[in-house]
């Protein structure tokens, strides 16, 4: 529920994710894009959310190619940390440029209540992870570009994705990840792993808090998160499941208005009006407004 009508928590949300982390808790994140997805992600029981930049972006009407600016992503941002209680990682992309870039990323998305920055180690312009065709920086560039986040950093837990496992292959990615800890990355994430095996390698040889991306369409095989889990993965994301779903739901919803003229058809499917307002916690701002009033009342 909003923070105009609940205080929301004061501890740092990045201090409740390390908490998470160090309890070595199993964090299952779906990927949301505005605040209304975080609303119904919080209602469901999730304990972190993941903010998408392909989602995200696709939102706004456009492609995973790097085109957001930090502006863009704080301003989504600060909607959903405005709205949930939850830790919220970041998809940073490449982090907006260089190191000094990325310092200003992390200290942006600190001050809107981000509890994680991830950034990736994708050459501009940057693809989704999934894609064929990507290249990725020297792993010093990369490397510089964590330490950096790292100084800038008061709490905000620090993701370090690479995207080496397409164009350099497996080994690689694993020495990149170990060069990525020792510059301080908090958790690692190797990006489009291209089978169950090679998710379960890659935590025997990195001992360290990994992400895996179950996204859907994408090179790596969708593994129950609860066998992720059991490998050592201590976060699964599922970045864009919420935003195929629903635009599966727009699409068949506006083709039947087109068709028939009516969406009657549809409203069985549809989230009333009553579900949609409790999500909102419409009652809560009709009671504080009522409230408000009774006060400036008072003789
Ligand atoms: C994780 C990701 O960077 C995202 O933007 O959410 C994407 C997801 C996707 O395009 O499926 C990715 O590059 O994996």
């Amino acid at each position: 529920m909003s923070w105009l009508v609940k205080p929301k928590t004061n501890e740092p949300a990045a201090l409740r994710l390390r908490r998470h982390l160090e309890a070595e808790e199993a964090l299952l994140a779906p990927g949301v894009f505005n605040a209304l997805v975080a609303l119904e992600a919080e209602r469901q029981g999730f304990k972190a959310l993941y903010f998408s930049g392909g989602a995200y972006a696709a939102s706004l009407g456009l492609p995973d190619v790097g085109l957001l600016t930090l502006e863009d992503v704080v301003h989504g941002v600060r909607w959903v940390t405005r709205a949930v209680d939850l830790p919220v990682i970041v998809d940073a992309d490449t982090g907006f440029g260089g190191a000094l870039n990325v310092a200003r990323a992390v200290r942006e998305l600190e001050a809107v209540g981000a509890a994680a920055i991830q950034i990736e180690d994708q050459v501009m312009p940057k693809r989704c992870g999934h894609l064929a065709g990507k290249a990725v920086v020297a792993a010093e560039v990369m490397a510089e570009k964590i330490a950096a986040a790292r100084r800038a950093r008061e709490h905000l837990v620090i993701v370090a994705r690479t995207d080496a496992r397409g164009p350099e292959g497996f080994e690689a990615a694993v020495a990149r990840a170990e060069l990525y800890l020792k510059a301080g990355a908090d958790v690692v994430f190797p990006e489009a792993l291209e089978s169950a095996a090679e998710f379960r390698a890659f935590a025997r040889r990195v001992r360290a808090p990994l992400l895996a991306n179950m996204t859907e369409f994408g090179r790596s095989p969708l593994v129950p998160a609860a066998r992720l889990f059991a490998w050592g993965y201590r976060i699964v994301i599922f970045p864009v499941t919420a935003l195929r779903a629903a635009m599966k739901a727009v699409e068949g919803v506006l083709a039947a208005l087109r068709r028939e003229g009516s969406a009657a058809r549809w409203v069985p499917r549809m989230q009333t009006r009553a579900e949609l307002y409790a999500l909102l916690g419409y009652a809560a701002y009709e009671a504080l407004d009522r409230s408000l009033g009774e006060a400036s009342d008072a003789p």
